[in-house]
């Protein structure tokens, strides 16, 4: 029976198969290293601009959701192409509502930046 096939893993090994998950996106994704390369540098301006603990919240919450966006995006993509190579319309629209939850969470998320950013480079100049 299929309950009976189902495996059961131990917490350790999902959390180790989360962080193969993270590591061969880090590794395969250029859109996931280049979330990670804005996110050190918001990072780094963070304690350049000393933000207070609740512009850090928003910040990792952004930082966080970003990428893991960008890789449910990659999980999305990764799945219909393992469906069909072929043109289907539903294919388009799986990978194109993908494509558009991250770029809803992209703009938000520089919104966000640009509020707690913004008025301290204006203040710098
Ligand atoms: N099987 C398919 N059928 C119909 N349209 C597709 C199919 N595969 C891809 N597309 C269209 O082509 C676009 C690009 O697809 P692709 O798989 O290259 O994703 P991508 O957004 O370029 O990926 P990446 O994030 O790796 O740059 C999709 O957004 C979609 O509109």
């Amino acid at each position: 029976m299929a309950a009976d096939k189902k495996r059961k893993h131990t917490l350790a090994s999902s959390f180790k198969f989360g962080f193969e998950g993270i590591a061969a996106a880090a590794v395969k994704e250029r859109n996931v290293k280049i979330h990670i390369a804005i996110s050190v540098f918001v990072i780094l301006s963070g304690f350049v601009f000393s933000i207070s603990k609740y512009e850090w919240i928003a910040i990792i919450l952004s930082i966080g959701g970003m990428i893991s966006m960008e890789m449910m995006n990659t999980a999305i993509e990764r799945t219909v192409d393992m469906y069909t190579k072929e043109y289907h319309p539903l294919a388009k629209q799986a990978k194109d509502i993908a494509a558009g939850a991250v770029l809803v969470f992209a703009i938000s998320s520089v919104i966000i930046g640009f509020i707690i950013f913004l008025p301290r480079l204006l203040a710098w100049f």
